[in-house]
């Protein structure tokens, strides 16, 4: 099944088209990551995709018409409530969702993302991977159908970093879907099951990541990424 189906999204901003025609399926219980430099379009196309901003042309799809409220995002800012702890955070945002988790409920999901330990510390002093974890217990404490994260590792060392691409892996085992923007490209190999490469408000490919670099001919994606994004060589004056 798919949970979404764009088709021919254009958007522009004041005079300059941003994005340009795109079609994009995400299927139920992917692992998709979105990718390509900086500026081609990536967060313009997750902003309509959420349905947060309107396509100047074209139309998107959903899999059920209530699909906001089975939708999480987690951008790069951690969005905790200052002053509370880990589990205080967990609980009002599940409140917020209007869910209510019993003590052992609460203790279950910080355990799920190994902050068992760290139930009564002030979110804001959790290290870095640690404030990623319970960010992502916190967007996702809903159980949403589809999860979008924005550089979920970025500013990670390797293991924090691993953690997350473990939550990530338990979500989709979950039979939830995740759909994520990357800039590491290691990572995107290990973790994605499709790789969506926009570059100039277009897709230029698409695919598995061994599939992309069969066909590309490279050894891995860093590679790929570099021969997808190349500016053309000045060509000499005869
Ligand atoms: N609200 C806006 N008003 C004007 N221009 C915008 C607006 N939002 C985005 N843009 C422009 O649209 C283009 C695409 O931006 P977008 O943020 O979607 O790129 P991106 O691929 O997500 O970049 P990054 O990897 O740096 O996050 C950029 O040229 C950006 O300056």
């Amino acid at each position: 099944m798919n949970l979404i189906e764009a088709k021919g999204l254009t958007k522009k901003f004041q005079d300059k088209v941003v994005i340009k025609g795109l079609d994009m399926v995400i299927g139920q219980g992917e692992i998709v990551a979105l990718i390509g430099p900086n500026g081609v379009g990536k967060s313009t196309t997750i902003a309509m995709l959420l349905g947060i901003l309107s396509p100047d042309q074209g139309s998107i799809t959903y899999w059920r018409t209530d699909y906001q409220q089975h939708l999480a995002v987690q951008l790069q800012t951690t969005p905790f409530f200052e002053g509370y702890s880990a589990r205080e955070n967990l609980a009002l945002f599940s409140a917020l969702y209007r869910i209510r988790l019993s003590e052992a409920e609460l203790q279950n999901r910080l355990e799920a993302c190994q902050l068992g330990d760290t139930g009564n510390t002030p979110a804001i002093r959790l290290s870095l991977g640690q404030q990623k974890r319970l960010a992502l217990a916190v967007t996702t404490v809903h159980q949403p159908t589809l999860i979008v994260l924005d550089e979920p590792t970025a500013g990670l060392d390797p293991r924090a970093s691993h953690e997350i691409r473990e939550l990530i892996r338990q979500m989709v085992n979950n039979n939830q879907t995740v759909l994520f923007s990357s800039h590491d490209m290691e990572e995107v190999e290990t973790l994605a099951d499709r790789i969506i490469f926009m570059n100039n408000g277009q897709i230029i490919a698409e695919g598995a990541p061994k599939q992309l670099i069969t066909e590309n001919g490279v050894a891995n994606l860093d590679e790929l990424y570099l021969k997808l994004t190349q500016t053309p060589a000045v060509q000499p004056i005869n």
